[in-house]
């Protein structure tokens, strides 16, 4: 695991946006398509701002999320419709977005679609993830409803989550996420820093960002 420190959080977009261009480029080298799996939620915005005008292949990139809050995609809630705002635009405008929300389903039927259909875009080529100051990440929430189901080695590729406070998400499980060819975390101030720097240590049931931290490259910025 790596920890990359930056100056700002501008900085950071610029570098991370980067890199994950870099390693959807190379991907692109040797397979015909490229996977990129990104969070929804505030901090990951400015990355997409930068990553979106990347020139490389889109036409050849299948773009989804870590997780979903199970709303339409007309709800500010919706990770799909940030994802709309900024990152499917500019020449990353032609990737392929395959979105986690299915309208006209509960969460059960949506997750067992999802599976399915994302079932052939694995591994993952490119992840980024962010996480909350209680060390979830993706909706992989501490103490959730269907956490240790989606924390199991076999569990399907996305499941059902259920968490206090919570309304319905779909999240991509556990060995998912951690068998992306290429991982990176966004975290910004103390709080989820210290916050991280404790999970390394700690049980994925209780830090479920302690369950994809093999190479993983965190980035950090007050
Ligand atoms: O649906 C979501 O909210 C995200 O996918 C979630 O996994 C997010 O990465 C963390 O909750 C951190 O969110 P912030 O970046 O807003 O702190």
């Amino acid at each position: 695991m790596k920890f990359e420190e930056y100056h700002d959080r501008d900085m950071l977009a610029i570098d991370v946006a980067n890199v994950m261009a870099g390693r959807l480029e190379n991907a692109l080298f040797t397979h015909e398509r490229a996977t990129l799996v990104v969070p929804g939620g505030t901090s990951p915005g400015p990355i997409f701002d930068v990553l979106s005008g990347a020139r490389l292949d889109w036409s050849r990139v299948d773009v989804t999320l870590t997780d979903e809050r199970w709303v339409d995609e007309s709800s500010d809630r919706s990770n799909g419709a940030l994802l709309r705002r900024h990152l499917l635009v500019d020449r990353a405008a032609v990737a392929t977005f395959k979105p986690l929300y299915r309208a006209g389903m509960d969460v059960d039927a949506g997750a067992l679609d999802v599976s399915a259909a994302l079932a052939d875009h694995l591994p993952i080529s490119v992840l980024l993830l962010g996480m909350g100051a209680d060390m979830h990440t993706a909706s992989l929430f501490p103490g959730a409803d269907g956490l240790d189901d989606a924390l199991a080695a076999d569990a399907p590729v996305a499941l059902p989550i259920h968490a206090e406070g919570q309304e319905p998400r779909i999240s991509l499980s556990a060995h998912v996420l951690d068998s992306a060819m290429s991982k990176h975390l966004v975290i910004f101030g103390a709080e989820k820093r210290a916050a991280f720097e404790r999970a390394v240590d700690m049980d994925p049931r209780n830090a479920p960002i302690a369950a994809v931290l093999e190479d993983l490259t965190v980035h950090w910025a007050e």
